[in-house]
């Protein structure tokens, strides 16, 4: 398991970035070309480049209180681009530069991923291959059983979720946020709500999946929200009432 895959999480609040030099950097490089400031969003309209309905679900939440009008990139009939980097934060670049790119407008991707210690951090950034079925789609039953069966030997029970947010303009610049929460995954799954692996997962301090709980407590403490809450923070202006 890389020792930073779980730093983050759990300590002192919301989650820093892994590496927040490189990932506010969004290039992913950090450091000498890294502005002082990160961009800001214009209110405007904004693409979010996911096909994952799920995200979409929670992405829209998370942006509405800011005025921005979001079309999906499914919507604009945008193709989905391949995710070929090894981090959530390269996966997630890719398919928002893509999408800023083909929409001419502002774009913001979101790269996730269920992570398990004695996996070594897998299914990580492949955690939706391993729910595609051969024939195409996606079987999440089957890829909750593939993990806990792997799992199960293993007495470390600890689990976290990553999401990487990224936002991309048309000109190629980006600003990139991730965010991780840390508990333990359950077998068998429990609970319809969310989507994914949530009726495998539970967040640390809690006993109900993100399957179980309500929603609006999902969206409070979720890696998703961790990510949003420093993307806020960095280019995002709540309008005046
Ligand atoms: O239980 C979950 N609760 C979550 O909150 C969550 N966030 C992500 N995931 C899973 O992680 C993979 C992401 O893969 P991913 O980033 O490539 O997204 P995707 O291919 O589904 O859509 P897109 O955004 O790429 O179009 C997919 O299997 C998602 O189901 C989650 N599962
Ligand atoms: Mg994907």
């Amino acid at each position: 398991m890389p020792a930073d895959d779980r730093s983050g999480a759990g300590r002192g609040g919301l989650n820093r970035p892994a590496n927040a030099a490189d990932d506010r950097s969004g290039a992913g490089r950090g450091g000498l070309d890294r502005p002082a400031r990160q961009r800001q969003l214009a209110p405007g309209r904004l693409v979010l480049a996911s096909h994952n309905a799920g995200k979409l679900r929670e992405v829209a939440a998370l942006v509405a209180p800011f005025g921005m009008q979001v079309v999906s990139a499914g919507e604009l009939g945008l193709p989905e681009p391949a995710e070929t980097e090894d981090s959530f934060i390269g996966n997630a670049t890719i398919k928002a530069l893509a999408a800023a790119r083909a929409a001419g407008l502002p774009a913001l991707a979101d790269d996730s991923g269920f992570s398990v210690a004695s996996l070594g951090g897998g299914p990580g950034v492949r955690t939706a291959d391993w729910a595609e079925l051969p024939g195409g789609g996606r079987d999440y039953a089957m890829a909750m059983a593939k993990v806990a069966a792997l799992a199960e030997p293993h007495a470390d029970r600890s689990a976290w979720f990553t999401c990487a947010l990224v936002l991309a303009w048309p000109d190629g610049h980006t600003e990139g946020f991730e965010g991780k929460v840390q508990g333990s995954w359950v077998a068998p799954p429990r609970g319809e709500r969310g989507f994914g692996y949530d009726p495998m997962f539970v967040p640390e301090g809690g006993a109900e999946t993100f399957g179980e709980m309500d929603p609006a407590e999902k969206h409070r403490i979720s890696h998703r929200a961790r990510a949003f809450a420093l993307l806020e923070a960095a280019c995002l202006a709540r309008p005046a009432r």
